[in-house]
C-alpha cells in the first residue's frame, strides 16, 4: 500500500516505517522535526517535513498518525498546547483525509486515556478518566475517529499503548527531553546522569514503587501492521498493547544494573504529579481479534536492546 507516517522521524514512528517497508509498503514520512530526527527517517521512506495540518495526500491509501505532544507533565504546564496539537491537529488531518478520499487510520493512542485505572489488568472497556490533558486530548481523539467512522465511513484502528522500550535496529528512543524511566536508567549507566531519581516509595505497590507495564517497541510496531490490515471502513476498533505483567520502579533499575553491569545510584524523591500506581494492560483483544502475540516480553529483552543500541557506552 502507499502509506503515509505522520511523526515516522519520532521513536516509534520511526520503527513503524522501518516494518513497513521491509513487509514491501511505499511509505512517504510527515514530520515537522520538532523532536524528531531527520536521520531517523528510514532509508527507502520518501520524507516530507511539515505540518499535519497540511498532509502530503497524493495517492496515499492509508495514514499511521504518531506525530503528536507526549510529555504527561509538560501537558500540565501547556494544556492549550496538547488540545490544539493533538486534537486540532488531528482533526486537521481527519478533514484532509476526508477530501482526498483516504479512509483508513491507525492511531497511536495511550494507556494515559485511563487515568487511575480501579482494577488491573486494564481492559479496553475500562472507564476512561484522564488525568493530564495528554491522556485527555489522545482522548478525544479517540472519540472523534469513533463519529469519522459512523458519519462519513471511516476505518480506524487506535492502539493503546503502555510503556514502550527497547529498540529495533539502529532505530532508538531519543528524545531531547527525556522523561521515561529505561532511558533515564540507562543514562546514568554510561555515565551521562549521575543518578536516577525514583519518583515515589509509598504506592500501594509491593515494593512501594510503581508498577508498570513494559512492551517492546518491535512487537508494538508489528501490531500496527496487522491494524493496517483490520481498518474496515465505517469501524473504529480500539486495542490495548501491553504484556500483561507489571515491573516496579525498583525492579526496572535492578533489570539495568544487571544487564549493563554498571551502578546505578539512585535517589528517592517526591511522587510525579499524576502517576497511577499500578498500570498493567490485557492485551487479549488484540490477540484473540488480530492474532498479534508479543515476542520479547522478557524486561531484560527490552532493556538489553535498548542498551546496546546505545552509541556511547
Ligand atoms: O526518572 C524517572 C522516570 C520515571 N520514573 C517512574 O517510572 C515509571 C515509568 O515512568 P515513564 O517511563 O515516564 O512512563 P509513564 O509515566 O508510565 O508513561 C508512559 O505511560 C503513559 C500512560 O500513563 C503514556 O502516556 C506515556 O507516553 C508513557 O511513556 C513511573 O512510575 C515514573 O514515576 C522514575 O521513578 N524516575
Amino acid at each position: 500500500m502507499r502509506l503515509l507516517v505522520t511523526g515516522g522521524a519520532g521513536y516509534i514512528g520511526s520503527v513503524v516505517a522501518a516494518q513497513l517497508l521491509e513487509a514491501g509498503h511505499e511509505v512517504t514520512v510527515l514530520d515537522d522535526l520538532s523532536t524528531g530526527h531527520a536521520d531517523a527517517v528510514p532509508g527507502g521512506a520518501r520524507f516530507v517535513r511539515g505540518d499535519i495540518a497540511e498532509p502530503p495526500l497524493d495517492g496515499i491509501e492509508a495514514v499511521l498518525h504518531f506525530a503528536a505532544k507526549s510529555l504527561v507533565g509538560e501537558s500540565v504546564e501547556k494544556p492549550g498546547l496538547y488540545w490544539s496539537h493533538n486534537l486540532g491537529g488531528t482533526l486537521a488531518l481527519l478533514d484532509a483525509m476526508r477530501r482526498a478520499d483516504v479512509n483508513r487510520i491507525v492511531f497511536s493512542s495511550t494507556a494515559a486515556v485511563y487515568g487511575n485505572p480501579e482494577g488491573s489488568p486494564i481492559l479496553e472497556s475500562a472507564p476512561t478518566r484522564p488525568t493530564s490533558p495528554y491522556g485527555a486530548s489522545k482522548l478525544a481523539v479517540d472519540t472523534a475517529l469513533t463519529t469519522f467512522a459512523g458519519l462519513y465511513g471511516l476505518g480506524a484502528v487506535s492502539l493503546r499503548y503502555f510503556n514502550v522500550g527497547g529498540a529495533y535496529q539502529s532505530f532508538r528512543e531519543r528524545h531531547t527531553t527525556e522523561t521515561h524511566l529505561i532511558p533515564n536508567v540507562l543514562k546514568v549507566a554510561t555515565g551521562e546522569k549521575s543518578l536516577v531519581n525514583v519518583f515515589g516509595t509509598d504506592y500501594p505497590t509491593a515494593d512501594g514503587t510503581c508498577v508498570r507495564d513494559y512492551i517492546h517497541v518491535s512487537d508494538l510496531a508489528r501490531a500496527h501492521l496487522l491494524a493496517l490490515e483490520a481498518c474496515t471502513p465505517g469501524e473504529h476498533r480500539i486495542y490495548n498493547l501491553g504484556n500483561g505483567t507489571g515491573f516496579s520502579v525498583k525492579e526496572v533499575i535492578e533489570v539495568c544494573r544487571e544487564v549493563t553491569g554498571h551502578a546505578i545510584p539512585t535517589e528517592v524523591g517526591p511522587r510525579r504529579e499524576g502517576d497511577p500506581a499500578t498500570l498493567v494492560a490485557s492485551s487479549d483483544k488484540i490477540q484473540q481479534e488480530l492474532g498479534w502475540k508479543p515476542e520479547k516480553t522478557e524486561i531484560s529483552d527490552i532493556v538489553r536492546d535498548a542498551w546496546e543500541a546505545l552509541p556511547l557506552k
